[in-house]
């Protein structure tokens, strides 16, 4: 049977800017840019993943998130749940702990990337952003 996995990922929107990050070449769906973030770990609510997540590959610490919105899709390899957060704020200067290209992006540059596939719905959302 395929895997399923839970992933916590921040759409992290802070002084009309969107920070994201790009996934690494031999990632899953590599090359592509995300919204930061990873795996849930057993025992974890999605809120305390984020928080580590957003630790570890961007060493910031995430200090307002408020649910975004959910989705479902069907990888050829896996089955992923992918929670989307709001951040509004954070302290700390953010950077690409694991060699991953960190970025500000404007709704407009934004919406012209490549995203995973399972993103359709969330950049669709983020358009309607005032
Ligand atoms: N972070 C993130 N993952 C996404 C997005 N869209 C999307 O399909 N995914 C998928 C790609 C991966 O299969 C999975 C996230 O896993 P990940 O590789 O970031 O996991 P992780 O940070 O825990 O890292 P690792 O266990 O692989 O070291 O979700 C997105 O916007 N952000
Ligand atoms: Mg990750």
């Amino acid at each position: 049977m395929k895997k399923t996995i839970n992933v916590a990922a921040a759409v992290i929107y802070v002084n009309g800017m969107f920070l994201l990050s790009k996934r690494l070449d031999h990632q899953h769906q590599g090359g592509k840019w995300e919204f930061p973030g990873g795996k849930i770990e057993d025992g974890e609510s999605t809120e305390q993943a984020l928080v580590r997540e957003l630790k570890e590959e961007l060493n910031i610490d995430v200090t307002e998130q408020s649910h975004f919105m959910s989705l479902s899709f069907e990888y050829p390899e896996k089955h992923v749940n992918l929670h989307f957060q709001l951040v509004t704020d954070f302290s700390g200067k953010e950077q690409g702990v694991e060699g991953q290209k960190v970025e500000w992006f404007t709704k407009n540059n934004l919406i012209k990337l490549t995203f995973p596939d399972a993103n359709v719905p969330v950049v669709n959302k983020i358009k309607q952003l005032t």
